[in-house]
């Protein structure tokens, strides 16, 4: 069974198109990434997913239920973190968390979960105090709560530093360990790249592209760059080097020094030729096209070369 399971999704505000002819699937256990620029359509998705907005035309099913039927029944089983959504200032964490453990009809600890969240002081203190990563790191938790088997987090590194953005990478790691399927929306691909399974880019309320980040490189990467630190540049060796057939550019670094070579085909020939020309091969590094390439390529249409 899939855990989501959209078909066909439209959504139109007016004139604007939000979904247009939308369908996916996220397996169960799986920790998918759903990439877009702004206005791609994300929250309307998600929303969608939760019952907040109903589609114009489509189905949805989440958790093996329907989206519009089963609503109530989906969201007992789902921890959301949604964007944008504000803590209550007068309320304590603690406060927040007791809320979200009556809906849930849960047993969680609140201070466990605080303290997995990494604000154990906070449980006492109103929210209202809290700074931005505090609040979201609530919000972390409350999703948290009665360990559902779903986790929708809409840009949940919002707000974080570096520490917080880390811990909230390991929180998403445990909960899939667990058997959670987690559907992540972020704008921070190394977030996405390090934990997710596989991603989705939408554009225009289409997915332009679903595969393994990957897969996705390798579905734009014209090729690889290898940047290759010898003993001498020779520039006899050098022109050689570019006639190979599996070569289409090489330029020169004097630092280094170094040969950047573009190829197409396998690493180890265009080494071993180097070699075969009289070079000392002394380091090389690999650079393939990034998820941010990647990203850049399926939203904006323009051709990725890594560099
Ligand atoms: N309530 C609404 N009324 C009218 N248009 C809306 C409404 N909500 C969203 N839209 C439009 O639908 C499109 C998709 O918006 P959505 O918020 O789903 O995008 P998003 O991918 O989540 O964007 P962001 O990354 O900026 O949060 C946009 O053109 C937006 O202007």
């Amino acid at each position: 069974m899939a855990a989501i399971e959209a078909t066909a999704l439209t959504k139109s505000y007016g004139r604007t198109l939000a979904l247009e002819d939308l369908s996916f699937e996220v397996g169960e256990g799986e920790v998918f990434g759903f990439l877009g620029p702004n206005g791609a359509g994300k929250s309307t998705t998600i929303n969608v997913l939760l019952d907040f907005i109903r589609p114009t035309a489509g189905e949805v099913s989440v958790l093996g239920m329907d989206a519009q039927a089963r609503s109530r029944d989906i969201r007992k089983r789902t921890g959301v973190l949604p964007e944008g959504f504000e803590t209550y200032d007068r309320l304590t964490g603690r406060q927040h968390l007791e809320f979200a453990l009556n809906s849930k009809n849960a047993d969680d600890d609140p201070d466990e979960l605080l303290e997995r969240v990494g604000i154990p002081d906070a449980a006492d203190k109103k929210a209202g105090g809290y700074s931005k990563g505090m609040s979201q790191r609530l919000m972390l938790a409350m999703a948290l709560v009665g360990e559902p088997d779903l986790l929708i987090l809409d840009e949940p590194s919002t707000g974080l530093d570096p520490n917080g953005a880390r811990e909230m990478r390991e929180i998403v790691l445990e909960e899939a360990d667990r058997g959670a399927t987690i559907f992540f929306s972020s704008h921070i691909m190394e977030q996405v790249e390090a934990v997710c399974d596989r991603v989705g880019i939408l554009k225009d309320g289409q997915m332009v592209a679903v595969d393994t980040v990957k897969g996705l490189r390798d579905s734009v990467s014209t090729g690889t760059t290898l940047r290759i630190t010898v003993d001498r540049i020779d520039n006899g060796a050098v022109n050689n080097i570019r006639a190979m057939p599996e070569v289409t550019a090489v330029r020169t670094d004097e630092s280094g020094p170094s040969l950047i070579v573009e190829c197409n085909g396998s690493k180890t020939t265009v080494l071993n030729e180097i070699e075969q020309q009289g070079l000392e091969v002394r380091d090389f590094q690999t650079k393939e096209a990034s998820l941010e390439d990647v990203f850049q390529s399926y939203t904006t249409g323009r051709e990725v070369r890594a560099q």
